[in-house]
Order: C-alpha cells, then sequence, then structure tokens
C-alpha cells in the first residue's frame, strides 16, 4: 500500500497534476502495482515476487517533474528510465535512496541544477545515461561505484573538472559538449576524442589542443582523490580543481600545524595544568573500568617533545596495526569518499604498507578539543570486542579525525538491503543478541559518563573477516535525529539529554530489530517503520511483517513474534516506557536460547531417525 500510494504521487508530479487516466494504464488506487489491469502490472512497471522491479515511461511527453522521494518508496527499483520526456526542475539527492538502482536513464529531458551528489551511494549503478539535459556544476565523485559500464553526460552544462571514476571497467564514456576544464584523465586510449570534445578548457590526448607544460605530471587519476584532512570549506563538492592546488593545500596545512604547534610549546604550562584537572577526572573513570584494560593504550604524537621536533596531535589509541601510524601517512594516502552523512564525512584511506582505515571527519560538533579528547579516550577504556576501537585520532580547532580500521565484509545495512546474500534467521538473530549486549555493557561502563552511541543504525553495524558483527561510532553524537517523538523532544528540552540518549539507544536498537525482522528498509524516516509495524500488529496478521524469505526458510514464527514483541517495546514512543538496555539484551538472550534448543533438539531428532534407518 505503501508503495502504490507513493507510485500514485510520484505519477501525479510527473504529470504535473494531469496523470494518465486510461484504464488500460492501471496507475490508479483501484488496482495494485504489480497486480494491474488485466493481471498484468501498471503501465510501464515490470515486478519480480511482487515487488517493483522496473519502471520504464520512455517517450511520453510527461512535462512535470520527477518525485525521487515518493520513487525510492520502491526500495526493489533497479531500472529506471524517464528518457525522452520533457522533465523539468532539479534530480534532488533523495535519489540516493534508490540504493537497488542499476540503471538510470534520464536522458534528453530538461532537467537543470546540479547533479546529486548522493548519486555516489547508487553502488550497484552499471549505465548512468543523463545526456541531453541542462545539468549544471561540478560532477561529483563516483569513484564508489566500481562496476560503472556506462558514463554518459554529454550536452548539458557541466563545469569543474572529469570526476574521480573507477575507468576499469567502463565502457562507453562522453562528457563531451560542457564546460569542463583541466585534463583528461589517462583512459589508456579506450576513448576517442569525440568523448571529450565541446568543452574549451579540456586539455590532453586525445584532444588536439596540450596541456600547460606542469600540468601533465599531476593529471592521473589519484591525484584528484581528496586527502581527509584538508579543510575545505566546500563539503559536498568534490575536491580542489587543480593538482597543484592539492600540494599547496598541504604546504599550508603543514605551516598551520607549525604555528600551532609553536603555540602550543608557548601555553605548555598553562594548559599542563589544566590537563592534570582533565586527568584526575579520566584516571579515576579509568579505574572503575575493567582492571585488564589497564596500560594497554599507549599514546603518542607524530614526534615527541623529547626529540625537539613539532607534535602534530595525532593520539594513537591501543591498536598494533597502527602503531606506527603518522599524521604525515594520513596526508600522502589516496582517499576514497565513502559516505558524507549530514555528522561529516567518511574516507577510506590505503596506507603504502596496504593497511586499509576510515578517516571519520566530523562535522559542526561543538565540543571542545580537551572534551573530546577525553570522552573518545574514556570510550576507548571500555574496550569492549563488539565495539569496534578508534584506532586513532586528531583533534585541532578546524577539524575532527577519527581513524577506524576498514571492516571489508561491510554493514548490515548492506547485508541485508544491498547484497542480496542469504542472511538466515538464526544468523539474524545472533546479531540481534551481540549488538544488544555490547550495548548493554557499554551503557553499564559509561553511564555515570553519561555517553551512550548516540546515532546507532545498521550502517554502523559492520562486519570484519569472520563475519562477526561489531558497532563502529560510538559515542561520536551527542543525541540521534532518529527518536522524534514528543516524549524525547520534551526530555531533551528539559535538559535531560543524557538520560534520553540512552533511551535513545534502545528505540534504535528496537528499530535494528524491526530490520532484521521485516528486511525492509527504514527509508528516510525510520518512524514509518515503526507506524506501519504497530498498524500491522494491531490489525492481527503480524506474521505479514516478517520478511518472506525467513518465512520461507521456516524460521519459527513463534520466536519472530516473540523478538518482534521486544521491538515493540523498544520503539514506545516515551522513552520511560522502554525496557533498559540490559533487559533487552536479556530477553533477546531468553529468545536465542529457545531458538539454540529446538536447533539441537531437531537436529537430535534427525541423527536419531538416520541411525535408525
Ligand atoms: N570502518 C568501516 N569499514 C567499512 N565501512 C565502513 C566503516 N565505517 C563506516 N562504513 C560504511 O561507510 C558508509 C558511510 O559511512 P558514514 O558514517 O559516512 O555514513 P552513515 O553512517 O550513513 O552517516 P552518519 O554516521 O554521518 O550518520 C556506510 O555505508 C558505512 O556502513
Amino acid at each position: 500500500e505503501n508503495v502504490k500510494q507513493a507510485l500514485l504521487k510520484f505519477i501525479e508530479i510527473l504529470a504535473a497534476g494531469n496523470p494518465p487516466t486510461d484504464p488500460s494504464w492501471g496507475w490508479n488506487n483501484a488496482s495494485d502495482p504489480c497486480n494491474g489491469p488485466s493481471n498484468g502490472t501498471w503501465k510501464g512497471l515490470t515486478c519480480k515476487s511482487q515487488r517493483v522491479s522496473k519502471l520504464v515511461l520512455e517517450g511520453l511527453n510527461f512535462i512535470g517533474k520527477i518525485d525521487s522521494s515518493s520513487l525510492c518508496t520502491s526500495s526493489s527499483l533497479a531500472v529506471l528510465s524517464l528518457k525522452g520526456n520533457k522533465i523539468i526542475g532539479t534530480l534532488s539527492e533523495d535519489i540516493g535512496n534508490c540504493r537497488s538502482l542499476t540503471h538510470l536513464y534520464l536522458n534528453g529531458n530538461q532537467f537543470s541544477g546540479g547533479i546529486p551528489v548522493s548519486l555516489s551511494r547508487l553502488v550497484n549503478l552499471k549505465k548512468l545515461d543523463i545526456s541531453d539535459n541542462e545539468f549544471s556544476g561540478e560532477i561529483p565523485d563516483l569513484f564508489r561505484i566500481s562496476g560503472l559500464l556506462v558514463f554518459l553526460v554529454q550536452n548539458n552544462q557541466l563545469n569543474g573538472s572529469i570526476p574521480h571514476l573507477d575507468f576499469s571497467n567502463l565502457e562507453e564514456f562522453n562528457v563531451s559538449n560542457n564546460n569542463l576544464s583541466g585534463p583528461v584523465p589517462d583512459f589508456k586510449g579506450k576513448f576517442p576524442a569525440d568523448s571529450f570534445v565541446g568543452n574549451v578548457e579540456l586539455c590532453g590526448a586525445p584532444l588536439s589542443n596540450a596541456c600547460p607544460p606542469s600540468a601533465p605530471a599531476l593529471a592521473a587519476p589519484p591525484a584528484l582523490a581528496p586527502p581527509p584532512n584538508l579543510p575545505s570549506k566546500e563539503e559536498g563538492k568534490r575536491s580542489l580543481k587543480h593538482p597543484f592546488l592539492v600540494y599547496l593545500a598541504y604546504i599550508i596545512v603543514l605551516a598551520i600545524v607549525l604555528i600551532l604547534v609553536a603555540l602550543k610549546l608557548v601555553s605548555k604550562s598553562r594548559q599542563r595544568e589544566r590537563n592534570i584537572d582533565a586527568a584526575k577526572k579520566t584516571t579515576s573513570a579509568e579505574n572503575d573500568s575493567k582492571s585488564s584494560t589497564r596500560g594497554r593504550r599507549s599514546e603518542y604524537s607524530i614526534t615527541s617533545a623529547e626529540s625537539g621536533r613539532t607534535s602534530t596531535s595525532l593520539v594513537i589509541l591501543s591498536n598494533p596495526v597502527v602503531k606506527d601510524l603518522k599524521f604525515e601517512d594520513l596526508l600522502r594516502a589516496s582517499a576514497e569518499l565513502l559516505g558524507r552523512g549530514k555528522h561529516g564525512s567518511l574516507y577510506k584511506v590505503r596506507l603504502d604498507n596496504g593497511v586499509i582505515l576510515v578517516v571519520k571527519r566530523i562535522k559542526d560538533w561543538g565540543i571542545s578539543a580537551e572534551d573530546f579528547m577525553r570522552r573518545m579516550r574514556r570510550i576507548d577504556s571500555v574496550k569492549h570486542t563488539r565495539v569496534l576501537p578508534v584506532v586513532a585520532l586528531y583533534c585541532s580547532k578546524e577539524e575532527k579525525l577519527l581513524v577506524y580500521e576498514y571492516q571489508r565484509n561491510g554493514s548490515l545495512f548492506n547485508l541485508l538491503h544491498e547484497s542480496g546474500q542469504l542472511f538466515d534467521w538464526a544468523s539474524r538473530l545472533s546479531v540481534a543478541l551481540n549488538i544488544a549486549e555490547a550495548l548493554a555493557s557499554m551503557h553499564k561502563e559509561l553511564r555515570d559518563d553519561g555517553i551512550a552511541h548516540g546515532n546507532l543504525k545498521s550502517t554502523n553495524v559492520l562486519f570484519n573477516n569472520s563475519m562477526e558483527p561489531s558497532i563502529s561510532e560510538y559515542g561520536l553524537m551527542i543525541y540521534a535525529r532518529q527518536d522524534q517523538s514528543d516524549n524525547f523532544k520534551q526530555n531533551v528540552l528539559n535538559g535531560d539529554s543524557a538520560y534520553s540518549t540512552f533511551k535513545v539507544d534502545v528505540y534504535s536498537l528496537g528499530v535494528i530489530l524491526l530490520e532484521l525482522l521485516t528486511g525492509k528498509l527504514m527509508q528516510n524516516n525510520d518512524f514509518d517503520l515503526a507506524r506501519w509495524v504497530h498498524s500491522v500488529v494491531r490489525e492481527e496478521w503480524t506474521v505479514e511483517v516478517f520478511d518472506r524469505t525467513l518465512i520461507s526458510q521456516g524460521a519459527s514464527e513463534e520466536r519472530m513474534v516473540n523478538l518482534l514483541q521486544v521491538a515493540l517495546q523498544c520503539i514506545n514512543p516515551s522513552p520511560n516506557e522502554r525496557p533498559s538496555i540490559s533487559q533487552v539484551a536479556a530477553m533477546i538472550n531468553t529468545i536465542k536460547v529457545d531458538e539454540d534448543r529446538s536447533m539441537s533438539s531437531e537436529a537430535c531428532f534427525a541423527s536419531t531417525r538416520n541411525e535408525k534407518a
């Protein structure tokens, strides 16, 4: 019903208020998208297993706008083609929520404005054609989309340089007739000059105008990757335009660092006094934590005061993989943008020694450098195996950087919504228990410090090489934006935000449990998911909420319903009514014990039967 209503809204806007009324089209309240007139689908739609997989409405003179937010409610949409219409307006960032898109054809319309940066989230994209429109601005960095085969943006008004793409798989590429500038990257002769002509400021092979003498050596794609630590005023834009500016920026950053260090040495004695205070608090807090964790942390600056050289305050917390990491290593390494969330950007950084890290660059967090360091060290002192540790951190007036190890097996979000991999009930239950127990332990240790996770969601649950889950980004936010209930807002207004943040974690865990049970996306607003589950349960057709693959694998409905009850308690609109995280962990544990018992008795039954046979 959600998808149906969203699609009806989409066509209404696409048709500028005059949606097609011909009954043979379907597209009305009386039929279903995947079960339209004569038991077919609505015109232009293709469904797979009763889920929308393709929408093709080409050359039909639609003159309205594209409502990406409604469209992307169809989370399974893989192919979208609206080419050859007269669609106007901008393509909004919401298009990044159509996570399953593999083919996007919007060519031959009248789209204007910038290309949304969120396209970089469409990691499954194979073919992108937005040619023959009026798109302007810079082309975002699409390096994450490693399977891109077709990239066609010709005949627009785009400027800036050719973006950082994974060129290895590209089969078709055309950026001709725009306002692009700078050197053509080294495509190893894969594409002809026709793919680049009509951009007066582009230079280098295969075009006939050579680049100015200094440019060619700097023209290779890796130089376009933004180093994670460069202070940029243009969050949301791709990178510096000319490679030489990158080097200039390096020099400026180093100069700033040197000045800061000089200032730091001068004020050292004053700082020491303040630090004694801070240290006292931290030490007493750390004394309360497990004794086994004591003394495991090492901390040093890039060059120590004793060596007489400067310090850039990169603090390395305990981690053997990066124990010799220097700030310069991060500076030097090429960085790939993994995501740009509301709270900052995330870069994947490959060091010269092959170690892969991610660097979180936090945006707009009004916390002082000292408080930030103290908070992160305190979190680090707890060291739970299911909480991804920060391996290093850096803090200056302008920048707060956190370094984590890169987790190759991706996030719970990827596994549930993007990978298409089998994710059975037993594994889901085990992930739920692991997260709940880790959170319960962290809450217990950090309650007095008022540090909850604050931004728990399925993209922050990551899998290591053995597919064991861990929670990432613990304590980076003061409170999460997910819990929009009036009670929550009221508690925050009452100044009770620390308490509420612990309850927000419970709420967020409830949403993750719902995702595990339903296999559904949180979409733009997880509150919808919660409300939908509530309405389904109220109407007493509870089983309908569960992920069909779980049902078809024969997962126990009874235990799924039990877990659903836990989830519903967690998302209670009133924070006071929510259970504590340790109660949640205990409830999930009971379900898990039940599940294990039933599995082993089934296995026992099967082996006895085999023996008899
Ligand atoms: N250590 C890591 N290893 C591998 N992937 C990671 C790691 N940390 C985060 N990611 C993934 O990188 C992507 C971008 O992360 P980012 O933190 O920017 O996004 P987010 O969690 O959606 O937003 P935000 O944290 O700002 O609310 C997410 O898909 C996340 O799962």
